[in-house]
């Protein structure tokens, strides 16, 4: 890959908490308009490599940048100035604010700088609120959720909130959005139509994604290139079809009972 496509470059980053050691010199690049999966078992370090490329984590040694720029002394604000979009697992106390609400935080760009100031000032302008509405209507029927657009997300079904959290991140159009298992607690029907949310924000743009999950079929569908780790470190890299072929990969998670998943997914393929 040339440089100047590489949006995010990780380069040798080992992240370790006392002696434990979660990432050992991780190297992964991320291009301009790119989907990339991240696979792995548990506790093999995903959710970590998206801390470091969001700046919540910092590098113990190696350096992750973001189109050249150095974000291992970025704070996760800093971060996501540079364009840095993810989702959440946790949304803590915004489980107050309705589905419709949470979703218009993504049409706020500094919404990841300060989250209360940037719902004040939406409310703020009547008709800026009124257009926000109406654009978060669109793509809550689009993702099938309209029907819990006032409703307390924390009144709502685990996989609404799911749902609303990606809708927002993918409204905020982030140059890089990292996803962290987005189809966790989802039914199964609705993982296609999660699928072509990324996709839309990807096509025809220089966006990029980070695509991390449990469903190996979901991320193949997706992602052009993969990465797998183990233990926190790289045991395959490449481009999909190689990655999930590669034996290491395969006895390590994906199991010899997936060996043909090769021959059925085709890398990018609509589900
Ligand atoms: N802040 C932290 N402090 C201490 N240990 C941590 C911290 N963050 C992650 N770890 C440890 O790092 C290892 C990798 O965790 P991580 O969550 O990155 O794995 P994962 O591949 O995302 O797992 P899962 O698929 O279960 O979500 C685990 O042993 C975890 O306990």
């Amino acid at each position: 890959m040339q440089d100047s496509a590489v949006l995010l470059d990780v380069c040798d980053v080992t992240v370790r908490f006392g002696d434990l050691t979660v990432l050992d010199a991780v190297r992964m690049q991320v291009g301009l308009g790119e989907i990339v999966g991240l696979i792995g078992s548990n506790g093999s370090g995903k959710s970590s490599l998206l801390n470091v490329a969001s700046g919540y984590y910092q590098p113990s040694e190696g350096e992750a940048t973001i189109t050249g720029i150095s974000i291992s002394a970025l704070s996760p604000e800093g971060v996501a100035r540079l364009g840095v979009g993810r989702s959440f697992q946790n949304i803590g106390s915004l489980q107050e604010l309705t589905t419709g609400e949470y979703m218009m935080l993504g049409l706020e760009t500094d919404w990841a700088v300060g989250l209360a100031p940037a719902l004040l000032s939406l409310r703020s302008s009547r008709r800026a609120e009124q257009a926000a509405r109406e654009t978060v209507r669109g793509w809550a029927e689009r993702a099938g959720v309209a029907d819990y657009l006032g409703v307390p997300l924390k009144h709502c079904p685990y996989g609404v909130r799911k749902i609303a959290d990606i809708v927002r991140a993918v409204i905020a159009g982030p140059t890089l959005l990292l996803l962290d298992e987005p189809t966790s607690g989802v039914a199964s029907g609705d993982r296609a139509m999660i699928a072509d949310l990324i996709r839309t924000l990807v096509e025809g743009t220089n966006r990029s994604v980070v695509v991390v999950d449990h469903d190996v079929e979901f991320v193949s569908s997706l992602a052009g290139s993969m990465v797998a780790l183990a233990a926190g470190r790289v045991i395959a890299r490449g481009p999909t079809a190689e990655v999930l072929a590669d034996r290491a990969v395969v006895d390590t998670f994906i199991g010899h009972a997936s060996e043909g998943l090769v021959d059925q997914i085709a890398p990018g393929e609509q589900r």
